[in-house]
């Protein structure tokens, strides 16, 4: 693609209720949107395509080192002006090509995935391939998992777990943290039995001092603890699997691909959370869950409160075969009353995976300008 420029555009929508981790409270989501502009088909027969991209990077940076506004500041004074210099110079731009191109600079995985996704739904819908063809999906629906934040009391918990159960969601995730992790476990257990497909995220809250806690945490048939202990730490992740008879699952640790191999090769996990935002875009996603799958490590699609465009994109990821667990791909009412794409909705548990070109979804522009906190057009 021949890039002729982006537009770079700060939202923020409102949670329909608080969102409590272990690291903070969300009341809204600041998301970052890159729009990129160009032609396909070579100079004989141009044609516009435009593709976007939605950084999952959140408003601090308490989830990894990344944060909206410097995502936005990345995207703008490094990584858009080096597509379209190249461009310009005649490199075309295509998904494949990105990461090397940005490769200079450091880290800032983010970023880069939200410019990598902008360019890739430009390039497919170009060529009017799907998001999940192009990956390789071999499912038309992916099941629907939903995250439930800390809550202010059991009680409330149990009742908010009800309604998602009455909604239909197929695995219940619980955020936990020390002092908020055994009590709530056993009373959902309690409530809603043994059946549930249920499993806790810790956000890296523990360390290896509290593993007879989480050991605790065996009696309940989880299907996995989500990162336990401190995003960096490979080797007490694989002493802690040797004392938790729960799988281990890594989610922040997980950075890119040869992280995944590392905590592979470590024992430090045996289920890996796929976030494409965390890795750098959804080509690394994807070489993700061809390690994992070549590993026999099952693999599910994490989610970091992703509008309807990210929700589009981690359906399709969601729908390729070696996504065996139910990932937090959740109805878009989960978290937003209205979501500047058509709203995702369930249907008996199941999320349909778009199957238009690109992402299969664009943003409704008057609810897009309703949310935009600030719009900026880069180019050459
Ligand atoms: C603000 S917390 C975002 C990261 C968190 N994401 C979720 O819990 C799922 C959120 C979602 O359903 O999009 C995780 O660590 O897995
Ligand atoms: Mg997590």
């Amino acid at each position: 693609m021949k890039l002729t420029g982006a537009e770079l555009r700060t939202i923020r929508m409102p949670l329909v209720t608080p969102f409590e981790t272990s690291f903070g409270v969300e009341e809204d989501r600041v998301a970052v949107l890159v729009r990129v502009i160009g032609t396909v088909g070579g100079d004989r027969r141009p044609t516009e395509v435009q593709g976007w991209g939605e950084c999952v990077a959140m408003e601090l940076p308490l989830y990894s080192s990344e944060y909206a506004e410097a995502a936005a500041a990345m995207l703008r004074t490094f990584l858009l002006p080096r597509l379209l210099r190249a461009s310009a110079a005649g490199t075309d731009i295509t998904a494949e090509t990105v990461d090397a191109l940005l490769e200079p600079f450091v880290g800032h995985r983010m970023a880069k995935a939200a410019l990598e996704m902008a360019v890739l739904d430009a390039q497919l819908r170009g060529t009017g391939q799907s998001m999940a063809g192009y990956l390789g999906a071999t499912r038309p629906t992916v099941p629907a998992g939903v995250s439930v934040g800390i809550q202010p009391s059991i009680a409330t918990l149990l009742d908010v777990v009800a309604d998602y159960l009455a909604d239909g969601y197929v695995r219940i995730k619980l955020k936990i943290k020390p002092g908020w992790d055994v009590a709530p476990v056993e009373a959902v257990r309690e409530r809603f039995g043994e059946l549930i497909p249920l499993q806790v995220d810790a956000n890296a809250a523990y360390t290896l001092a509290d593993a007879r806690v989480l050991r605790r945490l065996d009696a309940f048939d989880l299907l996995l603890i989500e990162q336990p202990l401190p995003e960096d730490d490979l080797r007490q992740h694989a002493e802690l699997a040797t004392l938790v008879r729960t799988p281990i699952c890594l989610d922040e640790s997980i950075v890119s691909p040869r992280a995944a191999a590392d905590a592979i090769a470590l024992k430090s996990c045996s289920v890996i959370n796929i976030k494409a935002g965390r890795v750098g875009g959804y080509l690394a996603a994807k070489q993700i869950h061809d390690i994992c799958r070549a590993n026999g490590i099952p693999v599910w699609c994490g989610g970091m409160l992703e509008t309807g465009l990210g929700r589009a994109a981690n359906a399709a990821l969601a729908a390729l075969p070696g996504f065996t667990l139910t990932g937090d791909i959740s109805a878009s009412d989960r978290f937003y009353e209205q979501d500047i794409t058509d709203p995702f909705v369930m249907d008996d548990g199941q999320i349909t995976v778009p199957t238009g070109p690109g992402l299969g979804v664009i943003p409704n522009q008057s609810v897009l300008e309703r949310f935009t906190v600030t719009t900026e057009w880069i180019q050459a």
